[in-house]
């Protein structure tokens, strides 16, 4: 590994490419760019690149390096970025991560996550990554290979906005080129040699795949590349479609299941994967969506929970939703000493205070409050005069899908339920107006429930 330059030179043809990155994303003055610096030739031109225009654009530039202590010459690698930087100016953060050994996926995809989670911490406008046009290739190859939809088949964008947006402003520079500037320049980088790994089906398709494609089809790679762009538009369609149907079919979130019958199959599915992903929620394996449409499509029952890996299909009294699985099971019940929240499952409890408006805070103060599941044979009267009833008829009548009841948290106080999250107040507990209230009301992701 030979010394780096000290000072970085821009070149033309890729100063331009990375200038219209930069341009589409909005870069300037004042904004927080950091490249997330592995070492490898790709990210260290990126960053060359980057400090090269950093004093004509006014960005802010910075580097992170994510240190996954998978193999001996780690440490060097981070000492390589650090040194790096300290030539180019730039301030580097170097994050030490754990990778799970035991990540389903496998341990690539284990380090891919660590180190995604490292470079979420940051507080930047923009990450920065070293992806190339044959990395987008072989991506593109690579899933459509394990068989995804439109929006897998899209792969990596030059420019995703988000909190941090990630840039690519090499993703239409061959892998070649980004080479042949690096030494033309001078530069030193590290070689990561679990690259030419081929127990990795990654590199078997970069080295022994694509190389053939490429002789048939010398354009393979730029033609990959471009159907990503195509997908990509028309992942942005399937996304305006989605967002059309989820207004006409409800408020967004929650849908009419007659509205949903109107769609097609293939439409109805589109608007299921897309509310999914506005969960933040991972797809569902093709098989579980299919089954799910059928069900709503086909059935008779006014209730239905079904599985979607990480989310449920949740359907109640003519209404279909998407909400967070699984829900935990429920924990000890927690005494309640005046917080203003508890956790609870999977969310919280929130006490607020309220005047005229809640449970007594008088009649709290006076008992011991808990708050736990529903107890056997619990029973509440929630208006004057209405004889007790059971906990079932309550949430029959309040419309409080079977799946959540053993889950609700119930407010005791001296062993008397005083609220029941989603069917409401005990009519004895019920601040007077003008007396001090706290309204509590329960949280979990996708399913606020006030009394
Ligand atoms: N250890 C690291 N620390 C910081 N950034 C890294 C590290 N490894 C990779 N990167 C960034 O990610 C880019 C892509 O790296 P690489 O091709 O090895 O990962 P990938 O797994 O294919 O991509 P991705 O992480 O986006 O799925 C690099 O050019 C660099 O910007």
């Amino acid at each position: 590994m030979a010394a780096s330059r000290t000072r970085a030179q821009p070149d033309p043809i890729l100063a331009g490419r990375v200038a219209a990155v930069l341009d589409a994303a909005g870069v300037g003055p004042g904004s927080r760019l950091c490249v997330a610096l592995s070492g490898g030739v790709d990210s260290v031109v990126t960053l060359h690149q980057l400090a090269a225009l950093r004093k004509e654009r006014g960005f802010v530039l910075r580097a992170a390096h994510v240190d996954h202590g998978l193999q001996p010459a780690a440490g060097d690698w981070a000492a390589f970025c650090e040194r790096l930087c300290a030539g180019l100016g730039v301030e580097i953060d170097v994050f030490p991560v754990t990778v799970r050994r035991d990540h389903p996926d496998g341990l690539e995809a284990a380090a891919r996550e660590a180190r995604h989670g490292a470079l979420a911490t940051l507080t930047v406008d923009w990450l920065v990554f070293g992806h190339h046009l044959d990395d987008q290739a072989e991506t593109v190859l690579f899933r459509l290979l394990r068989g995804v939809g439109v929006r897998g088949a899209g792969a990596m964008a030059a420019c995703e906005p988000g909190a941090p947006g990630r840039l690519r402003p090499l993703l239409e520079v061959r892998r070649g080129e980004i080479l042949e500037y690096a030494r033309a320049a001078a530069l030193t980088w590290v070689e990561d040699h679990s690259n030419a790994d081929r127990r990795h089906a990654r590199n078997r398709l970069r080295h022994d795949v694509l190389p053939c494609v490429e002789a048939a089809f010398p354009q393979a790679a730029e033609m990959l590349a471009r159907s990503a762009l195509n997908f990509r538009e028309a992942d942005g369609l399937l996304d305006e479609l989605a967002h059309q149907d989820a207004r006409a079919c409800g408020d967004g979130e929650r849908f009419s299941l007659d509205a949903l019958r109107a769609l097609s199959a293939p439409r109805l599915r589109n608007l299921l994967r897309w509310r999914i992903r506005c969960t933040g929620a991972e797809a569902p394996a093709r098989a579980r969506l299919l089954e799910a449409v059928r069900q709503l499509r086909s059935t008779t029952t006014p209730s239905l929970h079904l599985p979607l890996g990480q989310v449920a299909c949740c359907l109640h009294r003519g209404r279909v939703w998407i909400e967070a699985m699984p829900m935990r099971a429920h924990p000890r019940p927690v005494r309640w000493c005046g917080e203003e929240e508890i956790a609870w499952s999977d969310g919280r409890v929130l006490f607020e205070r309220r005047r005229g408006e809640g449970l007594s805070a008088a009649l709290l103060e006076r008992g011991e409050v808990v708050v736990a599941s529903r107890r056997g044979g619990l029973r509440m009267s929630d208006a004057p005069g209405r004889p007790r009833h059971s906990f079932k008829n309550l949430c029959q009548e309040a419309g409080v899908p079977p799946w959540w009841r053993d889950r609700l948290p119930v407010v005791y106080v001296d062993d008397e339920p005083v609220w029941i999250a989603g069917v409401g107040i005990a009519a004895a507990a019920r601040c007077a107006p003008g007396e001090r209230g706290v309204l509590p009301s329960w949280w979990r992701p996708g399913a606020p429930l006030r009394s």
